[in-house]
């Protein structure tokens, strides 16, 4: 894409520093997933607030990952994944996922099922969204990893689970 050029000078000269960044970054509220993958070359699962929606033709959402993270080269390998959005009473989850715990330790603390890729659903997610990779960039520290949505699971009863100010927030409601 070709960005329109203007002739105008930058009156933003100080760069903003990671420590600033993070700081405005805890003011942005967002909901909390445990992104998983099955197949062949292994199962893996980590917490990630930095998720969104891209386009709904084709159904696809969005996933950065941090390349240093354990679970980058298998969700990348195996090429598919599950955004599971968690629900109020899942933040122990979201900090076994978002540490150094070993996999085996992640996975034994909940249920789980399969989705149509071979990821696992979480039980009592408020909802899921079963994804193959359809295309992935590199910025920074992070890999974009753009999701075509092939199957969606939704909970009947909705609550949700918000990061905000470096902590959880349950917020009640019906959807
Ligand atoms: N996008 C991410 O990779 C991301 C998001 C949230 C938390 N985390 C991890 O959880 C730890 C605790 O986070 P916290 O919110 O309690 O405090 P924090 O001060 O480390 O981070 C504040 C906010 O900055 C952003 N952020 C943090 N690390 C980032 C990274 N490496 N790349 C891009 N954005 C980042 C997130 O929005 C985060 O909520 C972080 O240090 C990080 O390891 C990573
Ligand atoms: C609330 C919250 C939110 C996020 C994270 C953590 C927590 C606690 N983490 C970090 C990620 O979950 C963490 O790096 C891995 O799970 C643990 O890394 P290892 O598996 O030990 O390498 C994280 N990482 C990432 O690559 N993208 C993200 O959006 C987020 N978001």
């Amino acid at each position: 894409m070709q960005l329109a050029q203007c002739e105008t000078t930058s009156q933003f000269s100080a760069p903003v520093i990671r420590e600033d960044y993070r700081d405005a970054m805890a003011r942005l509220a967002a909901a909390v997933n445990i992104i998983t993958t099955d197949g062949p070359c292994g199962r893996a699962g980590f917490t990630a607030t930095a998720v969104c929606s891209v386009t709904d033709e084709p159904p696809t959402l969005l996933v950065c990952l941090n390349r240093s993270a354990s679970a980058h080269p298998i969700v990348t390998a195996n090429g598919q994944l599950c955004v599971n959005t968690l629900a109020g009473a899942q933040r122990d989850l979201s900090n076994l996922f978002g540490g150094k715990t070993p996999m085996a330790e992640r996975f034994a603390a909940a249920q789980w099922s399969t989705g149509v890729t071979g990821s696992p659903l979480l039980d009592g997610a408020t909802v899921s969204f079963d994804c193959r990779i359809s295309h992935s960039a590199s910025v920074g520290t992070h890999d974009i990893l753009y999701c075509e949505v092939l199957a969606v699971y939704r909970r009947d009863s909705a609550d949700a689970l918000v990061y905000f100010g470096r902590n959880y927030h349950g917020l009640p409601g019906a959807v």
